[in-house]
């Protein structure tokens, strides 16, 4: 389309919408870690969170705003002088920032959930963008609910909303609602008929309720959207958001279709998705596009064959372009810090002190002892994993014993040291995990609900490390907690204390979101 900018602003939200799928909830420091992946990976904008959600997403936005350089760092907001005032102040530290404040435009939002008239939602929109341009250079209005808007009332209040100083704008399909062609239809009527239209990037926003949230965003990058918001494995609200990979994947796949420059590192795409997966405690299904574990698996002989004459009869993309590569041995029990702490970079993590890379080191060490092949999966499970220093100081497992016969109720007995105090526990249960598990909850007495309990084996082999995700439920309040180990008994009396210490830590704190 003429007059069109060809750079695609890719805009993840991995942190925030990403954030809001139950149980995603991530620590300070995780999402340090994610947010720097991301930067590695030239993402354009990270929306970091929502300021005046709560003191905890506040302070990880300015620390991201702080530490993270090349990446626009954004805060939403609504369109309220006190949420638009502590996204300002979070991003205070930033390079690049970003305000991005919303406000919902379709009928049924306005009249139900906001109780005002379509006049008061474009007056409050005007007003909210103006203050926030007061506090910043870049800002971004989007009209929640956008894929249920009247087309007259979005053309309306999007020009308002340049007028006031957005120079993006964004449409968001909050509910999933949309149909690719007539998405991609309505993003070309809003930008032929409104007269300013040329004054911002037209960005999207789509939610996957109908399993279409990225077939949607790349109809709208079709009809000239140039800003994509995505996260990471499509994680989001509800049934999610558009995933960053298929749209970077499907824009670079198909130059011919899209022509637009897309600056997305690809090669960083699956480390991404891994240190998202493992830290939220969300698995990645195999069969997930681009970053399942079977999306480059050949099984079938005609496909095999296939591939051995010419690996283009059957793939589209390359697999090393999107950061896969053969499970390498990468390390081994005679390796040495400088390797290890090399190797931990290029897989995107850096020691922040002396000390944390000596503990890692150690762990790797002990970890080397017992397994003989060290792959990058359990390097990143051993920052992943690591206890932060609250956790330390509250549970840790030092000890578990367990005896399984057939024919007999298994009984373990576990050590933890609480407080700083040795306690020991001893239980039966159905089997050798439930068993730790009953022994662990006589100690510390969380009277949680199991909501999940899943293993994922990080590499291949009978000594692979195990990943346990056990998801707790209490008063409404939900919490991941993740652990790994070569002995899957000792994952799970891991990461089942893990859990125990979010909910512990998640209710010392007033808002209902969990953030530790
Ligand atoms: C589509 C999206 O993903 S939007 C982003 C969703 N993210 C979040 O909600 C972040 C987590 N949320 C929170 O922490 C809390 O909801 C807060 C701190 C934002 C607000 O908490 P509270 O002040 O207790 O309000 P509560 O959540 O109960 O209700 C929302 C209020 O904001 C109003 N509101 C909703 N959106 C907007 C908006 N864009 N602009 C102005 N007001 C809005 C609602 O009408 C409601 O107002 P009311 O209290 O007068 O009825
Ligand atoms: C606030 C907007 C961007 C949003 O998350 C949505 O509408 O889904």
């Amino acid at each position: 389309m003429a007059g069109l900018p060809n750079d695609l602003v890719i805009f993840d939200t991995t942190l925030r919408d990403g954030e809001q799928s139950p149980g995603a909830s991530m620590t300070k420091d995780e999402k340090l870690r994610i947010a720097l992946m991301l930067e590695k990976m030239k993402v354009d904008v990270i929306e970091a969170g929502f300021a005046a959600a709560s003191d905890g997403d506040f302070d990880a936005i300015s620390q991201i705003a702080e530490k993270v350089k090349d990446s626009t760092i954004c805060s939403l907001s609504r369109a309220l002088e006190n949420d638009i005032k502590k996204a300002g102040q979070s991003l205070a530290k930033a390079n690049r920032a970003r305000i991005h404040t919303f406000i919902a435009t379709s009928p049924i939002h306005m009249e139900y959930k906001l109780r005002m008239t379509p006049d008061q939602v474009v007056e409050q929109a005007v007003n909210a963008v103006k203050l926030a341009r007061n506090l910043c250079n870049d800002v971004e209005f989007s009209c929640e609910d956008a894929g249920r808007s009247e087309i007259d009332f979005l053309c309306r209040i999007i020009e308002q909303a340049i007028k006031a100083g957005a120079g993006t704008i964004n449409i968001p399909d909050t509910v999933g609602y949309a149909i690719p062609s007539q998405f991609g239809s309505l993003i070309e009527t809003l930008l032929n008929r409104i007269p300013n239209a040329d004054k911002a990037i037209f960005s999207v926003h789509c939610h996957n309720d109908l399993g279409l949230a990225v077939a949607n965003s790349l109809s709208a990058v079709a009809a000239g959207a140039r800003q994509v918001e995505c996260t990471i494995n499509g994680l989001g609200e509800r049934a999610g958001n558009a995933a960053l990979e298929e749209i970077v994947m499907g824009i670079k796949t198909r130059p011919d279709f899209f022509n637009v420059n897309c600056n997305i590192n690809t090669e960083i795409i699956v480390p991404a998705s891994r240190l998202v997966s493992s830290i939220t405690g969300f698995p990645v299904q195999p069969n997930k596009a681009i970053v399942g574990a079977n999306a480059f698996a050949h099984e079938s002989g005609i496909h095999q064959d296939g591939i051995l004459k010419h690996r283009e009869t059957y793939e589209i993309m390359r697999a090393e372009d999107v950061g896969w590569h053969a499970n390498k041995m990468v390390l081994g029990k005679h390796s040495g810090r400088n390797a290890f702490k090399s190797r931990m970079e290029e897989l995107g993590h850096n020691f922040s002190s002396n000390d944390e890379l000596n503990d890692t080191f150690k762990a790797f060490k002990t970890l080397a002892d017992r397994k003989h092949e060290i792959f990058d999966e359990d390097l990143q499970a051993l920052i992943t994993h690591a206890p932060d220093e609250e956790e330390v100081e509250q549970f840790q497992l030092t000890d578990l014993m367990c005896s399984t016969k057939m024919g007999e109720d298994p009984t373990s007995t576990v050590e933890i040291l609480m407080n700083g105090e040795t306690k020991l526990a001893k239980a039966t249960g159905d089997g050798a995990v439930d068993a730790s598990i009953r022994a662990i909850e006589k100690l510390v007495k969380s009277g949680a609900t199991l909501q999940l309990y899943s293993v994922n084996a990080i590499t291949t082999g009978t000594d692979a490390q195990g990943e346990v995700t056990v998801r707790l439920e209490k008063q409404g309040r939900i919490v991941n907690g993740i652990g790994s180990d070569t002995d899957i008994i000792v994952a799970s009396a891991k990461a089942y204390l893990k859990a125990v210490s979010l909910l512990i830590n998640s209710q010392q704190k007033p808002h209902p979101q969990i953030n530790v």
